[in-house]
């Protein structure tokens, strides 16, 4: 007898109710057994199970739950999407368990990868229930209450400084949200390593903790209990259940039901009894009777109300990023960049990509731009490589933790890839080792940058719009000072790309945006800068310091304005380390306005030309004096150096082009190592090599320094103390009698 009752898995000395074997009670919602319990030990919704194990919220948390739990934000609907988006969440960590292992998911029921809503309108219960991976009791504990995360302080701040409280879900303490329609709460949660727990909380400083000895085993997962409160009976409402998971959680990837109850009318056999009455009493039933004789003869049935409860699916489980482009609307995108972004303000983001990757690497993604940045994007920039796109590998969620599938600079980004080529049934650590990734990264790169450019092309503040079409032009008015907007959240991010990114360095100069002395208030960029170039300005001028104001002011400014040269100010405090970067754009060199010996004109080409020889010449000294007798006797044998030595020859050649790339300083290096190389390490004369190759140079450039130092309407302006220094160095510093 024993063994039998195992096998159907009855407990004989606590049979399950009947009611409960067919189902016919609403999966977890309080049973008689619990009420029972409860009544026995005289509790109500005002105190917490006596036998329970008690705790105290950790004290961040408890202030953010006073604050909810007073609040009178009035969109309390919130809560309902941060519970679907929980369980959501542990639907994607136990699938991606069982990648590696089946055994997780369990059989029969426990299988079912859903979310499940249900109501209890007497008792005033709203429960949801989801078949993800559960939480130990351990896991309560920590997660509903005693840790507090990152998010819960900023949240706290955010709240007290008149905060939205539908960004609750990007701080990271979307669960609290229960307590803006709710009481009391019950957690009951089955994780695979644990038994079945009961966390319990009236948000007033305390949960408690009990191991769940009566309600309905869930299998596996979690199952949450609002309580509501008299204010919050709305949510008792199927309809409006429908609409929410409708507004909010349309995209969320596993399927959401509703247990909907409906009166449906059933045809039933009529009884004798009441039929022979109804014939009597009815007048009309005389008249026809010879119709009725003949309907006599059919079986007699009448229509009676019958309440039926079924579940119903509310949403269609389709992944956008899997569609054709042109069959998402623009709402779709919006919306579905809302819930996986956990951002729920009212605005749009500001810009998305959709492609397909194909080739080696097959991807597809969806990228989006947010249309603010997020309260924490730079506070742990230097030691997070996390990025925000969540990582599929053919539909199936992976991580949105994985390290390094955008560079740091784009982790403003929201989004996801999901991959056809990455393996399925390896761990986390393998995949993140994967070949592929590089090429997907670099990928991304491109396609985001791309569309960040493509939010200033399209903003009409940004480029002049004569050549379009009227139609084009009131599209456009849509993105008016969008570029701006995007400047304002994420510009540092663009400036720290620029630092860390030297592949795309130049892609990312184009994105730069700032003030400057003819910028007029408004955003400028390097092109622009470029396009407004005074005929022979060679250089982009830049200023650095704390305030445009205070720049303003600076003498070194003063030199240039007079001459109408547009300087760019520089004002953020990475911009000092950005220019150490930023060497040159579009063939132009950047140079600081502050610096010593600045030279308008074609002049700092010679300057620079100068400084190359004097930095090599002081090298070179150097050396000979570092070097032993040995060199220093190696050096006595002169090597002959001429104007039509080949390697002269490359560094006139490179001079003449200013390349950029190489940089003169370098070439100069590389030269002389070189024609050391060549004599054989017999040093030649430090005086007759620099002077020789310096003829030379200046012959080639025609640059006859006593013509082309300053310009000669800018020696007139110079302040007396920079006149001199530029006439000093209009000598060659490195002329024979000088060294
Ligand atoms: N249904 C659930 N199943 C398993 N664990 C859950 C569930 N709901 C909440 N948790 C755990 O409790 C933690 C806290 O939830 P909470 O909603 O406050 O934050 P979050 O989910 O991390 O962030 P967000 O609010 O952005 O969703 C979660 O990180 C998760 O570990």
């Amino acid at each position: 007898l024993q063994v039998n009752a195992e096998e159907s898995g009855d407990d004989l000395a606590n049979p399950p109710k009947v009611e409960e074997k067919l189902g016919a009670v609403p999966h977890g919602l309080s049973t008689d057994s619990e009420v029972a319990q409860r009544e026995a030990e005289s509790i109500s919704r005002k105190t917490l199970r006596s036998s329970a194990e008690k705790f105290e919220f950790q004290a961040e948390v408890s202030r953010l739950m006073d604050i909810i739990i007073n609040s009178l934000y009035s969109n309390k609907d919130i809560f309902l999407r941060e519970l679907i988006s929980n369980a959501s969440d542990a639907l994607d960590k136990i699938r991606f368990l069982s990648l590696t292992d089946k055994e997780v998911l369990g059989e029969g029921d426990t299988a079912k990868l859903e979310i499940q809503i249900k109501l209890d309108k007497e008792k005033k219960i709203l429960s949801i229930r989801d078949r993800g991976i559960g939480m130990t009791k351990e896991d309560l504990i920590k997660n509903l209450g005693t840790i507090a995360k990152s998010g819960t302080s900023a949240f706290v701040e955010k709240m007290q400084s008149g905060g939205d409280l539908n960004l609750i879900g990007q701080f990271g303490v979307g669960f609290y949200s229960v307590y803006l329609v709710a009481d009391y709460v019950e957690v009951i949660s089955k994780h695979n390593d644990d038994k079945q727990y009961v966390w319990e909380s009236k948000a007033d400083g305390a949960f408690a903790i009990s191991e769940d000895t009566w309600n309905e085993p869930l299998g596996r997962g979690t199952e949450i209990r609002l309580h509501l409160r008299d204010e919050a009976k709305e949510y008792l409402e199927e309809d409006k259940l429908k609409d929410l998971v409708k507004k909010y959680s349309e995209f969320i990837n596993f399927p959401i039901y509703l247990w909907t109850t409906k009166e449906v009318d059933v045809e039933v056999p009529a009884d004798e009894e009441e039929s022979s009455e109804e014939e009597e009493s009815t007048p009309e039933a005389k008249e026809d009777e010879d119709t009725e004789e003949d309907e006599e003869k059919k079986p007699k049935t009448k229509t009676i109300k019958e309440t039926t409860s079924e579940w119903e699916l509310l949403n269609d489980v389709k992944a956008v990023w899997l569609r054709s482009p042109k069959e998402v609307t623009d709402e779709e995108y919006s919306k579905f960049y809302h819930s996986l972004a956990k951002d729920f303000g009212d605005e749009k983001p500001m810009s998305w990509s959709h492609f397909t990757a194909e080739g080696d690497v097959e991807f597809k993604a969806l990228l989006f731009v947010p249309p603010k940045a997020p309260h924490d994007l730079y506070e742990s920039y230097y030691n997070n490589n996390k990025s925000n796109l969540k990582l599929y590998v053919r539909r199936v969620f992976i991580s949105d933790e994985f390290d390094d599938l955008l560079p740091k600079y784009l982790n403003f980004l929201k989004g996801i890839v999901d991959s056809d080529t990455l393996p399925l049934n390896v761990s986390r650590e393998m995949l993140q080792q994967h070949s592929s990734l590089k090429t997907i990264k670099k990928k991304l790169i491109r396609k985001a940058l791309d569309m960040i450019r493509k939010i200033a092309e399209e903003d009409p503040d940004e480029y002049s719009n004569k050549d379009k079409t009227d139609e084009e032009k009131s599209e456009m008015a849509e993105k008016k000072g969008q570029y701006a907007k995007f400047w304002n959240e994420f510009g540092k991010s663009i400036k720290l790309g620029i630092i860390e990114d030297a592949t795309n360095r130049n892609r990312l100069a184009k994105l730069l945006r700032f003030e400057s002395t003819k910028s007029d208030g408004k955003l400028a960029s390097l092109d622009e800068y470029i396009s407004r170039m005074k005929p022979g300005q060679k250089d982009i001028f830049y200023i650095t310091g704390s305030s445009k104001e205070q720049l303003e002011k600076s003498p070194f400014l003063e030199r240039l304005t007079k001459k109408n040269y547009e300087v760019i100010f520089f004002t953020d405090p990475v911009d000092e380390y950005l220019m150490q970067y930023l060497m040159d754009y579009e063939d132009k060199k950047f140079q600081n306005v502050s610096k010593e010996g600045l030279k308008l004109g074609k002049d700092s080409k010679l300057k620079d030309l100068k400084e190359s020889f004097k930095e090599l010449t002081d090298w070179w000294k150097k050396t000979l004096s570092d070097s032993s007798k040995q060199a220093y006797m190696r050096g006595k044998r002169v090597l002959e150096i001429n104007p039509r030595h080949p390697i002269i020859k490359e560094l006139r050649d490179k001079v003449a082009q200013d390349n950029e790339s190489e940089g003169l300083k370098q070439t100069a290096r590389l030269v002389y190592q070189t024609a050391l190389m060549e004599s054989g390490f017999n040093l030649p004369d430090p005086k007759e090599f620099a002077s020789s190759i310096y003829r030379s140079v200046q012959k080639s450039l025609d640059l006859s320094p006593d013509a082309t130092v300053e310009e000669e309407d800018e020696a007139e302006d110079q302040p007396d103390s920079e006149e001199k220094s530029s006439k000093d160095e209009a000598e060659p510093s490195y002329d024979k009698d000088e060294l």
